[in-house]
């Protein structure tokens, strides 16, 4: 059984990745925190010393490694799902789930999140709030093409958005 979280930035894939794997005693794996540890160095530094095309190959070859998993609950990056060929392997035996959330709430918790600062430097030159809504525009197309489920978080904390995927891990026979 392998469980995939999708979707933008600060939806909650994190959070209720982790969340998730706890109650169905699954391990859990983060693919930032993955790639974070394999090179020793935060993604901002990444992506300041070598740019984000070289931050790209990293996930992309992480993506691969897990396409090759089983058993565990796995949180992607916002932009995995731009790695269309890794991605079609995922979704080959793995249930996708895709977080949702409007692009107000989105701005809230990526200006509180103490982790912003690390783990998700600027990915153009706009300003936040018209690179939020540039790049889900872009990106909803292929969050929409995997996803086995959708969930929108706006109105819900961690525990009630778990508490939706397990009912429907439940209906789809996966558990
Ligand atoms: N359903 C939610 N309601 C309120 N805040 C949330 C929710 N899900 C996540 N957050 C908060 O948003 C921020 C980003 O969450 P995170 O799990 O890191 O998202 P992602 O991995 O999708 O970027 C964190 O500060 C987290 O506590
Ligand atoms: O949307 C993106 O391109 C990215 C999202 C981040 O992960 P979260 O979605 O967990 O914030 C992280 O992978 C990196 O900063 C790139
Ligand atoms: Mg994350």
């Amino acid at each position: 059984m392998k469980i995939v979280l999708i979707g933008f930035r600060a939806t909650g894939k994190t959070s209720v990745g982790k969340e998730l794997a706890r109650r169905l005693g699954l391990p859990f794996l983060d693919l930032d925190e993955y790639i974070v540890n394999k090179v020793g160095k935060s993604i901002t530094e990444i992506v300041e010393e070598k740019g984000w095309p070289y931050f790209r190959e990293l996930e992309k070859e992480a993506l691969y490694e897990m396409g090759q998993r089983d058993n565990l609950v796995l949180a992607l990056g916002g932009g995995s799902v731009m790695h269309t060929d890794e991605m079609d392997l995922i979704k080959a035996n793995s249930s996708l789930i895709w977080l949702k959330a409007q692009p107000q709430v989105i701005l809230l918790r990526l200006e509180q999140d103490e982790k912003s600062c690390s783990f998700r430097p600027s990915l153009t030159n706009k300003s936040l709030e018209e690179e939020v809504a540039c790049i889900l525009a872009q990106r909803e197309p292929l969050y929409q093409r995997y996803a086995d489920l959708i969930i929108e978080t706006d109105h819900l904390n961690t525990e009630e958005v778990v508490a939706k995927i397990i009912e429907f891990l439940r209906q789809a026979g996966v558990i």
